[in-house]
């Protein structure tokens, strides 16, 4: 028996990801929370012929709590998206409280649960999930997941479509390390799967992948941002690690985690940086008790020493915004 809760599950991400979550047989419950539409959502999936009962909650009548209940994995893609011009950072102001309310309620209701989330600026809303669970004593570093999947799905399209081969895109594999936002974002292409041809512009690659994000919400024109790619994304990370959860073995997914999830890896990594960091997305085993290893960087040229080195203030500063908006709220 698997539940999992979808927070946010009326939005553009919301709908095509419990969308795809209902149709995998591995699960069995699905708790639908948002603010506004839920009930709807879920009665549309609820005719689906697949195992899951899917069940919506509103706001009201302890709607969270009633979605949370027995939830084995959270998934949060609650919040506003970005319109052209904005930087993720710019979402901060109003996500930051959405998420720290979800995060009390996943303290409160299903402290155990493994919690993926999705909401931007993802640098700074996991911090805030850390913060919020450690204040209720129910933090768990191996549970908690940034979810940076979207980047590296992005980093094997566009190599796919450079090697000329489409139909190897689902097979290219790319590390994407870092964070989720800009220049956070560090696709390591020397250690691609499928070798570039020569020629290809890397320093144009690297942005596209960094900046493809924007590319959607430029032609959204207004409409938001990256929605069904963040779906699928979404559910392939959740799948990797529902399965990893029930005993799959030799899983790896790229996430933004907690260092202290695996203290032997988080330090070799802190060494490959040079810098402490808290948290940094990174290749993560995973296994029935979550993060069970942080790869290290591997070998990396000196182009992406660079882009690393360039990472890192942002990512400090990120993930410094998220700790202080808890310790401001509890002064
Ligand atoms: N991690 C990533 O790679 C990635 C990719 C794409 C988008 N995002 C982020 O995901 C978030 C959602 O994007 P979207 O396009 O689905 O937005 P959306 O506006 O379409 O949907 C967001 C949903 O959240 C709901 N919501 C708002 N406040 C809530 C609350 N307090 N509790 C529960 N639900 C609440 C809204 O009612 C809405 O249904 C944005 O912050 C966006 O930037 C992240
Ligand atoms: O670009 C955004 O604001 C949404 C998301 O983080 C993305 O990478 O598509």
């Amino acid at each position: 028996m698997v539940k999992v809760a979808v927070l946010g599950a009326a939005g553009g991400i919301g709908q095509p990801l419990s969308l795809l979550l209902k149709t995998n047989p591995l699960i069995t419950g699905l708790g639908l929370y948002d603010i506004v539409n839920t009930p709807g959502v879920a009665a549309d999936l609820s005719h689906i012929a697949t195992p899951a009962k899917v069940e919506g909650y509103l706001q009201p009548d302890d709607g969270l709590k009633k979605a949370l209940t027995g939830a084995d994995v959270v998934i949060i893609p609650a919040g506003v998206p970005r319109k052209p011009g904005m930087t993720r950072d710019d979402l901060f102001k109003i996500n930051a409280g959405i998420v720290r309310t979800l995060a009390e309620g996943i303290a409160a209701t299903a402290p155990k649960a493994f919690v993926l989330v999705i909401s931007n600026p993802v640098n700074s809303t996991v911090p805030i999930v850390a913060e919020v669970l450690k204040a209720q004593g129910v933090f768990d570093p191996k549970r908690l997941f940034g979810v940076t999947t979207l980047d590296v799905v992005r980093a094997s399209t566009f190599v796919a479509e450079l090697i000329n081969d489409r139909a190897a895109a689902s097979s290219v594999v790319v590390p994407v390390v870092g964070g989720h936002s800009g220049v956070t974002i560090v696709p390591l292409l020397s250690q691609s799967s499928h070798p570039l041809p020569s020629g290809v512009d890397i320093d144009a690659l690297v942005k596209r992948i960094q900046f493809g994000g924007d590319e959607v919400v430029k032609a959204k024109d207004g409409a938001g941002s990256a929605t069904l790619s963040m779906a699928y994304a979404g559910y392939e990370f959740a799948i990797k690690v529902i399965k990893a959860v029930k005993g799959e073995k030799g899983i790896v997914a790229p996430s933004f985690v907690n260092l202290s999830a695996d203290s032997a890896g988080g330090q070799a990594l802190t060494k490959e940086l040079g810098t402490e960091l808290e948290f940094f997305s990174s290749r993560i085993e995973l296994g029935p008790e979550g993060v069970v290893k942080i790869h290290p960087l591997g070998t990396i040229n000196e182009s992406e020493k660079k882009l690393i080195a360039a990472a890192i203030p942002d990512l400090q500063t990120n993930i410094e915004t998220g700790y202080g908006f808890i310790k401001k709220a509890t002064l």
